[in-house]
């Protein structure tokens, strides 16, 4: 089964979203999502300069040698840019061998563990009311779980809150990058107190999450984990920066709070010490930017050997591909733990169409062949690509911070 045409589709139906289309001989095509927040142009010149042009011609069906080929054959390995470009190959050819066996992608991967994937909601908030407000309303979904993030008084902006109430969060909102502005006792001191109300108000079976974005100090993580142990957090997410992968064992010496990290991450090198000596519960890897199935596969199985379980990255900038394929993903892998789960734009569930479904707090694949999502291209034809930035943060006295 040739590869005859391989090429790149931007479109902008209220956030930028890159897919990937390869079409083979066989009539059969598959898709891949290849979108990096705010770099986006970075992976689609990647892809058509030095990926594309090599595809032509090879077997689709030689999926582990493809991966090898762009993977060692570049020399130049790892990296966002690289991963992203190499694992939108990879789900578009799972895509395309799934659809060739006529399976839903999860039987290919060996089948089903679980009959439905647990995700978790976004909460968000100006204030601990606010927020409140948005947990009730998940949980009248059906939500399970639900991440809670609220504004921080004395602070003018805070991670993960809406611009304007009732607006979804969205973090590339502006053409270069916005500043925000961070303080960390004003913070430590304040959060806790979200924790608490949710507990008090919702009662124990909510699952819990929040996301600390890389802000702390490994000693200031610990700080936070030991205090919030009585309102059992299901995590704390990206409590610091990660590519120190040591702090964690200051931070597990105290606390019991579980920790998930890993949405940056694009390499099972970037994980491989966190999971070998248990210092985190959840790796967070998104599938589309840690080299597609192939890759994240790997990473899954070598976790499962330290009890560490999956709760890959879902925000909105990744399209309805990395969803679809997530999806797949989570049904068959033995180790899960959680899918983060942002709802779309209707716009970007119209450009594309896609199987998955959501009840009572669960989503379930579907069984269309393949990974179940496609993407109209007259309609993505008409949103073009608009230049949109992740923000900067600062400390009150100006110096740079981690976002
Ligand atoms: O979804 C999360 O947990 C995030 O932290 C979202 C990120 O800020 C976002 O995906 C960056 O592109
Ligand atoms: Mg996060």
């Amino acid at each position: 089964m040739k590869i005859i045409e391989a090429r790149v589709i931007v479109t902008c139906p209220g956030r930028n979203l890159i897919t990937l289309k390869i079409v083979t001989d066989s009539g059969l095509y598959g898709i891949g999502d290849a979108t990096l927040n705010g770099r986006e142009l970075a992976v689609v010149a990647y892809l058509e300069e030095h990926v594309l042009p090599a595809l032509i011609g090879r077997d689709a069906q030689r999926i582990e040698d493809i991966w090898q080929y762009l993977y060692r054959g570049a020399y130049w390995r790892r990296g966002p840019v690289t991963m992203t470009a190499i694992a939108a190959v990879d789900v578009a050819l799972w895509d395309i061998k799934a659809k060739a066996a006529q399976m839903p992608l999860y039987q290919l991967l060996g089948g089903k563990s679980r009959e439905r994937v647990m995700v978790y909601g976004h909460a968000t908030g100006k204030d601990i009311e606010g927020c409140l407000d948005e947990v009730a309303r998940h949980v009248e979904l059906g939500y399970k779980a639900v991440r809670v993030q609220c504004g921080i008084p004395g602070i003018a902006t805070t991670y993960g809150v809406a611009k304007r109430s009732g607006e979804r969060y969205e973090p590339a909102d502006s053409d270069l990058p916005a500043e925000h502005v961070w303080d960390t006792a004003k913070y430590l001191n304040h959060v806790p107190k979200l924790f608490a109300a949710v507990r008090e108000r919702f009662g124990d079976d909510l699952h819990i999450l929040h996301d600390v974005h890389h802000r702390l100090t490994p000693i200031e993580a610990g700080r936070l984990g030991k205090s919030v142990e009585p309102f059992n957090l299901f995590w704390l997410e990206d409590c610091t920066p990660a590519e120190n992968q040591e702090a964690f064992r200051l931070i597990r010496q105290h606390t019991t709070t579980p920790l998930a990290v890993g949405e940056v991450f694009n390499s099972i090198h970037d994980c491989r010490e966190l999971i070998q000596e248990q210092l985190i519960d959840y790796i967070r890897a998104t599938l589309v930017h840690a080299g597609g199935i192939t890759h994240v596969r790997r990473i899954a199985d070598f976790a499962a050997l330290y009890q560490v379980r999956t709760g890959f990255h879902g925000a909105t900038d990744l399209s309805p591909v990395c969803m679809g394929a997530a999806l797949h993903f989570d049904t068959w892998v033995p180790n899960f733990g959680i899918q983060e789960h942002m709802p779309h734009d209707e716009r970007i569930d119209e450009v594309f169409p896609h199987a998955y479904r959501f009840e009572d707090g669960h989503f379930t694949p579907g069984e269309t062949p393949g990974h179940g999502v496609d993407i109209d291209e007259n309609l993505a034809a008409k949103y073009p690509y608009k230049r949109a930035s992740l923000p900067v943060n600062r400390l009150e006295d100006g110096t740079l911070w981690h976002w």
